[in-house]
């Protein structure tokens, strides 16, 4: 028996309105052309085809991300705090992506207490993770032990006992909330073991989702975790397409669980084109410090880096961008933040100094798309002055922050009864003969 929580009852409600337009959209529009695709876009990435909805954000290449329509400066005014704090709550963020409306401190207070309570890790799940070799990938043994966890999905037991499919949002949904409430502590727990003496803290069931996450992680300043609210409200979503939320979303599609499919859209985070970035940054500067002998490097000194990078055919880690063409909100908000709380940081100041050297460089190339930074390449930088330094572990932070939009995104795709994913692919033999006009149509 699934209990009607009332933030589950809004959602279904919401589901069901929208649900209703969509059939309506169809029904009205389902044969008006969205999108042409070009050969190029086949083999390029599909970049720029429209082929996915996903409700709970929309990027603009030049504004960057928007959450139900809210911008991250927005989101930092209007989503509750907790007390006297400074930055959004997370909480506030997931309830605004599944309901599509701004939340009162009440709900994201209730999501702070629902996902309180569901926040144990079974056992084996640990166990799992102490057979692994220390030195494994945080980042793999994150998506292990998420796998690990799977023995936990409500759907999945569901499925296999016999449910009607009008029935699969709400088990999803279950799932979602149950992960979402878990990852905090199996990610600090892979933290703690590999970097401080497998000794572990427990949670602290007074505070927030974030707030918890650093304490459990061992970091009980009050500004960090101000930085972690702000950390995994702005890393939860970048719209449907990127390779994190495509796979999510894809893998899911298969009626997969949240375990499954958000294990797999961690792997694909994992990638240094994508989330991975965020620890090669702090890589690529300390690499940079070590050659110099340390110290704050002038901007000839960045520019020869830079230059010696791209020569060894390498890229600049937190610079381009698939879709975005400014620079990431997401950055500038890190930016603000260190400006308030950090500002005469000299990590923090490379970061900087790194960006006023790097964009006319990769414009210069004349091929990069997007030569100012993304995300990833402040991140890093913050955590390091709090001490959280293990910068293999960064990726896993923002795993955690991921789940709260592609989960979201996963109970949509089920409310919706949107169908398996399967688009159409081509071999190049085909492609040839299309193209020099042996075969006159696409199917
Ligand atoms: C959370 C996130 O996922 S944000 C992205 C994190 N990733 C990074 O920061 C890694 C560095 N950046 C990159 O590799 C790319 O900019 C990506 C993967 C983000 C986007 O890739 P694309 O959409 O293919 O970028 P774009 O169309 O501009 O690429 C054109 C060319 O410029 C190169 N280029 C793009 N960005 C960079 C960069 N930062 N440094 C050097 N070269 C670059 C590409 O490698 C490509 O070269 P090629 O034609 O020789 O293969
Ligand atoms: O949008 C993308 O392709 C990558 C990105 O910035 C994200 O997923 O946060």
């Amino acid at each position: 028996m699934i209990d009607m929580d009332y933030i589950k009852e809004r959602f279904k409600a919401k589901a069901d309105e929208l649900g209703a337009d969509v059939k309506d959209l169809l029904k009205q529009h389902g044969s008006k052309k969205l999108d042409e695709v070009t050969v190029a876009q086949t083999y390029q990435g599909m970049r720029g085809v429209t082929g996915l909805v996903s409700e709970t954000s929309l990027l603009d290449p030049n504004d960057g991300i928007r959450f139900r329509g809210y911008s991250i400066p927005e989101l930092r005014e209007k989503l509750p705090r907790v007390p006297d704090g400074s930055e959004p709550l997370p909480e506030g963020l997931f309830y605004l992506m599944l309901i599509g409306e701004l939340p009162e401190e009440k709900d994201a207070q209730h999501l702070s207490n629902v996902w309180g309570r569901r926040s144990q890790v079974p056992r084996h799940v640990f166990n799992t993770i102490d057979k692994l070799p220390p030195d494994t990938h945080p980042m793999t043994q994150f998506g292990i032990g998420i796998m690990a966890m799977q023995t936990e999905s409500v759907f999945a037991k569901a499925y296999s006992d016999g449910i009607n499919k009008k029935e699969y949002w709400s088990y999803m949904y279950e799932d979602a909330m149950n992960l979402i409430a878990r990852l905090p502590r199996l990610a600090a727990y892979i933290y703690r073991r590999k970097y401080k003496g497998n000794v572990h803290i427990e949670p602290d069931a007074s505070l927030d989702w974030a707030g918890n996450f650093a304490h459990m992680l061992g970091y009980d300043d009050d500004s960090f975790r101000a930085l972690m609210r702000l950390y995994m409200t702005i890393h939860a979503d970048h719209e449907g397409g990127n390779v994190s939320a495509h796979t999510v979303h894809l893998v899911g599609s298969a009626l997969s669980d949240p375990y499954l499919a958000f294990a797999s859209g961690m792997n694909g985070l994992a990638g240094p084109l994508h989330g991975l970035a965020n620890q090669e940054v702090i890589r690529w500067i300390q690499q940079l410090r070590e050659e110099l002998g340390g110290g704050l490097p002038n901007k000839a000194e960045i520019e020869k880096y830079v230059r010696k990078t791209l020569d060894e055919g390498k890229v600049v880690p937190g610079y381009g961008h698939a879709v975005l063409r400014k620079t990431d909100p997401r950055f500038t908000a890190q930016m603000e933040f260190a400006k308030k709380h950090l500002p005469d940081d000299e990590l923090v100041n490379i970061v900087w100094r790194v960006y006023e050297v790097v964009p006319p460089i990769l414009q210069e190339l004349g091929k990069v798309k997007n030569p100012w930074p993304n995300v990833d390449a402040h991140s890093g930088a913050l955590l390091v002055h709090y001490g959280l330094v293990e910068y293999e572990f960064y990726t896993v932070l923002f795993g955690v922050s991921r789940a709260l939009g592609v989960l979201a995104s996963l109970c949509w795709d089920r409310a919706l009864a949107l169908p398996i994913e399967r688009p159409k692919s081509v071999t190049t033999r085909w492609m040839k003969d299309f193209v020099s006009g042996k075969i006159e149509t696409g199917f």
